[in-house]
């Protein structure tokens, strides 16, 4: 099954079990073999990544794994974060789409629904001097695995209960990936933004966070092109870099 896109997904590559979606994705891209939207999808990630050097649990055949290879040349090394803001969205999109009205985006990217993670996104970049050259975006979506091994996990069957067609959802999961990256394509950056704070994670709200070893109150009150939250901390506005900030859950 294809999905209903220009470019996202036609070139589409299943492989049976693989380290990571990702690396696969690389080695593609080393190859020269990959198309813009090239995707590659597993069954089966026997050593998936996550952000900051974590590993990603994915039980064979339950869930998405996949990894897409574009060329976002049109966006400055400044602007990378538009790209997270424009893959985060589209798995927004279909968590809402799926009856998940209330699914929001933990910053920086990590799918969050009743205060669990549903799934989480790895996006590597490469850069020349001025632009970025290619992007892997790499998704996990907890679809129809029921138990984890991290406490804040869950999936899309915990939370509907019941069983979701895979690779339904990971066609339109293409489709809706196209239509934001198109979005970003044709400059709606503005517009972007504002619906990713629309769609973030205790955004203006009053909440714990820890810094350090020390745990503060603030409120989220934005985010700068280079990804990083602003954080409103005793009347002061204060800027953090991904490993700086976390939430107090
Ligand atoms: N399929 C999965 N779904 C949800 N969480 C997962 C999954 N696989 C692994 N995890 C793990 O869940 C933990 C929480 O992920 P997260 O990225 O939030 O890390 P963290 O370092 O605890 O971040 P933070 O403290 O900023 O919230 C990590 O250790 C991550 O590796
Ligand atoms: O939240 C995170 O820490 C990011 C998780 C990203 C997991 C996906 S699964 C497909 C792709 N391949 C990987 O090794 N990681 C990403």
């Amino acid at each position: 099954m294809l999905p209903n896109t220009l470019f996202m997904g036609q070139q589409l590559l299943f492989i049976q079990s693989c380290a990571s979606t990702n690396t696969e994705a690389q080695q593609l891209l080393i190859k020269n073999e990959a198309t813009e939207g090239c995707t590659v999808v597993t069954h089966c990630q026997t050593q998936g990544r996550g952000q900051r050097g974590n590993s990603w649990e994915a039980a064979p055949g339950q869930n998405i794994t996949l990894s897409v290879i574009l060329s976002p040349t049109f966006l400055a090394v400044r602007q990378q974060f538009y790209l997270n803001m424009a893959v985060s969205l589209a798995v927004l999109d279909l968590l809402r789409e799926q009856g998940l009205e209330q699914a929001q985006v933990k910053w920086p990217n990590d799918l969050f629904f009743e205060d669990k993670k549903l799934g989480g996104i790895l996006i590597e970049n490469t850069i020349n001097s001025l632009s970025l050259q290619h992007s892997i975006v790499g998704i996990g979506l907890n679809v129809n695995q029921l138990r984890f091994g991290t406490s804040t996990a869950s999936s899309l069957a915990c939370a509907l209960g019941y069983t979701l067609d895979l690779e339904k959802l990971t066609v339109r999961l293409l489709e809706l990936l196209e239509k934001r990256y198109l979005q970003l394509r044709n400059g709606h950056l503005a517009r972007l933004k504002y619906e990713y704070l629309q769609g973030l994670y205790r955004y203006q709200e009053k909440h714990l966070f820890r810094i350090g070893q020390q745990e503060v109150q603030g409120q989220i009150m934005g985010v700068d092109e280079a990804g990083r939250l602003a954080v409103e901390i005793e009347n002061e506005l204060r800027y953090f870099d991904f490993k700086e900030i976390a939430h107090v859950l």
